[in-house]
């Protein structure tokens, strides 16, 4: 059984394929935070921009196979007659959690190309099209490489300089948005003042809260 938070169609707003087509599946839950306002402050990841408790959102659900929830995200692409491949972006919560080589291959087999955005502790399964990592200073990495390294910046517990040796693709620098806890804005002028100083660093930023869609 996979539970699903929501599900829509969207532009992809962060790293390196920013402004892809997707489809987004976000699962419901996490291993590093239990999504409770309460527990936010004690938890291993304490940033968290997302609601990933339940399967109450649009296109949410409990889905008993691969087969089933395969179909459901299917049809949330266009029409595209061919012309762009169909893009499903699996997220959460963490979708290591529940992402299986099943439904990897059930996406597939309907023409999908299959990306993950993952915290990195946990280890993905074969068959990924796209792994993007997103380290969390708390947590011990898993995951030593993948396409694409994205890390929200700053977090006092994970330095860049911790991550720039591994084996990605592409390094990300992405601003702390401040309004889950409270704050204001966004890190940004020292995501800015980062890459300058160390061009392997490419600056990441959330672009769907810019245009204002999912
Ligand atoms: C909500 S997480 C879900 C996937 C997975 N659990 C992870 O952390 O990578 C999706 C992406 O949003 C990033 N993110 C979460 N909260 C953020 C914030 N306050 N500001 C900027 N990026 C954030 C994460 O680091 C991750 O790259
Ligand atoms: N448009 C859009 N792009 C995204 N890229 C990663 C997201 C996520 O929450 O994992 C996300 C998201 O929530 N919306
Ligand atoms: S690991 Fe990802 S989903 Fe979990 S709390 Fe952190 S940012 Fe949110
Ligand atoms: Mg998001």
């Amino acid at each position: 059984m996979y539970h699903v938070k929501e599900a829509f169609y969207s532009l992809q707003g962060e790293g390196a394929r920013a402004g892809r087509a997707s489809v987004f599946c976000r699962f419901s839950g996490c291993n590093l935070w239990s999504g409770r306002e309460a527990d936010r402050d004690t938890s291993i990841c304490r940033f968290c921009d997302t609601d990933f408790i339940g399967s109450d959102g649009q296109n949410g659900g409990r889905f008993a196979d691969a087969e089933a929830l395969a179909a459901h995200l299917c049809a949330l692409w266009p029409d595209s007659r061919g012309v762009a491949t169909p893009y499903v972006v699996f997220t959460g919560g963490e979708p290591l959690l529940q992402l299986d080589p099943p439904l990897i291959q059930a996406m597939q087999r309907l023409g999908f190309e299959v990306a993950v955005e993952t915290n990195g502790t946990l280890l993905p399964p074969p068959g990924i099209d796209w792994l993007c990592v997103s380290p969390k200073g708390r947590a011990e990495l898993a995951v030593d490489g993948g396409d694409e390294l994205k890390l929200v910046y700053p977090q006092a517990e994970a330095p860049p300089e911790r991550f720039q040796a591994l084996d990605f693709a592409h390094f990300c620098l992405q601003p702390m948005d401040l309004t889950p806890r409270g704050g204001t804005g966004t890190t940004l002028d020292a995501c800015v003042d980062y890459c300058l100083a160390h061009p392997q660093w490419h600056l990441s930023l959330q672009t769907h809260k810019i245009a204002g869609i999912d």
